[in-house]
């Protein structure tokens, strides 16, 4: 299988790097200054899960119509955030032919629709990751604890069991550093997640703060819970109600004493970067509203995230 990871960041670097370093055929589809140091240094992966690095076949987008006319893709990983989505869909369009499949691993829904617009709701795959990672200063790709995992599958049900999931499932069994689950409910993941991450999201963006110093709060784990809640309800306005073992699962996970986790959204708000809060929290908001629901506990993250940016886009002057 030959495949097209768009972005060597946080999650691309890694499980494209993990692919790589099994012997897949991978190449980065990066930006100028990402080529630069991947010529200079290859990808390096720091991991408790293994530190590696090594030279990685990489292409811009210029050169990349010419590449994959020689020697198509089967598949393609996005990897970008969000907000890169609209640039990223141009940059690896040239990649996608009639038998490539596309396979998302961004957080949030609303990138499905762009996709299935510009590429056919056929070629598009439904994905997700679960791992914290991030790119540093000097490009290397940082894994912090966490046990790395990607979930894909068909988003049609008619068509589980494809042989191009099989496929994915095949190569990425061979990889190490990450589980890969081939899902015939794909679409109930992603909701699964999607409220589990809503909930987190808003609620360490909000309060600036990792689960355990919330949960030691004074009305810390309440404030959790009910938030979790709008998320469940939300969920379930949408008739994708999370089943009572994800909940659980995802609630212990939101309460857990001690607990460091936070959301990638996090990292970036208090580094200072573009967070995608509209395609998470945003989005979640919004489809509450149109179900008709009172959600005050997303409703005051979702100010707060739009006031970050607003500060982040026009500081203020002194
Ligand atoms: N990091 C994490 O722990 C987790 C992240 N996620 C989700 O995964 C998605 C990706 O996040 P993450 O990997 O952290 O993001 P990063 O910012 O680390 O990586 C995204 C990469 O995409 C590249 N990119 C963006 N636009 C283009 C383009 N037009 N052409 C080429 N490259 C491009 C960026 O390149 P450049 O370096 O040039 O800017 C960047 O390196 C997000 O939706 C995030 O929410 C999900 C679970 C965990
Ligand atoms: C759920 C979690 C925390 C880990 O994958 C995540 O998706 C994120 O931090 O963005």
């Amino acid at each position: 299988m030959r495949i097209l990871v768009l972005g060597a960041g946080g999650t691309g670097g890694y499980f494209g790097g993990r692919l790589a370093q099994a012997g897949v055929d991978v190449t980065f589809l990066v930006r100028a200054p990402r080529a630069a140091q991947l010529a200079r240094d290859g990808l390096r992966i720091r991991s408790a899960l293994g530190d590696a690095q090594f030279p990685v076949a990489h292409v811009t987008a210029d050169a990349l119509p010419a590449l994959a006319a020689r020697d198509p893709f089967d598949l393609v990983l996005l990897s970008c955030k969000a907000y890169d989505l609209d640039s990223s869909i141009d940059a690896i369009a040239p990649a996608v032919g009639p038998s490539t499949a596309v396979l998302p691993i961004l957080n949030g829904l609303p990138h499905y629709a762009a996709l299935d617009a510009r590429f056919g709701a056929d070629a598009v795959l439904g994905g997700l990751c679960f791992i914290s990672a991030m790119k540093g200063g000097d490009g290397e790709v940082v894994h912090l604890p966490s046990p790395p995992s990607i979930t894909f599958g068909e988003r049609d049900a008619s068509r589980n069991g494809s042989a191009r999931t099989r496929a994915i499932e095949a190569v990425c069994a061979g990889a190490p550093g990450f589980d890969a689950v081939r899902s015939d409910t794909f679409m109930q993941a992603a909701w699964n997640k999607f409220a589990f991450l809503a909930a987190l999201a808003a609620a360490t963006c909000l309060m600036r703060a990792s689960i355990g110093r919330i949960v030691a709060t004074d009305g810390g784990t309440a404030f959790l819970v009910s938030l979790h809640e709008e998320c469940l309800a939300v969920a379930r306005a949408e008739g994708q109600a999370i089943p009572a073992e994800a909940a659980a699962q995802a609630r212990s996970l939101l309460t857990r004493a001690g607990s460091t986790v936070t959301a990638s959204m996090l990292r970036d708000l208090e580094s200072g970067q573009e967070v995608e809060a509209a395609q998470i929290v945003g989005d979640m908001r919004a489809r509450a509203h149109a179900a008709g629901l009172a959600l005050p506990h997303l409703d005051a993250a979702w100010v707060h995230l739009q006031a970050y940016r607003s500060r982040r886009d026009t500081p203020d002057t002194p």
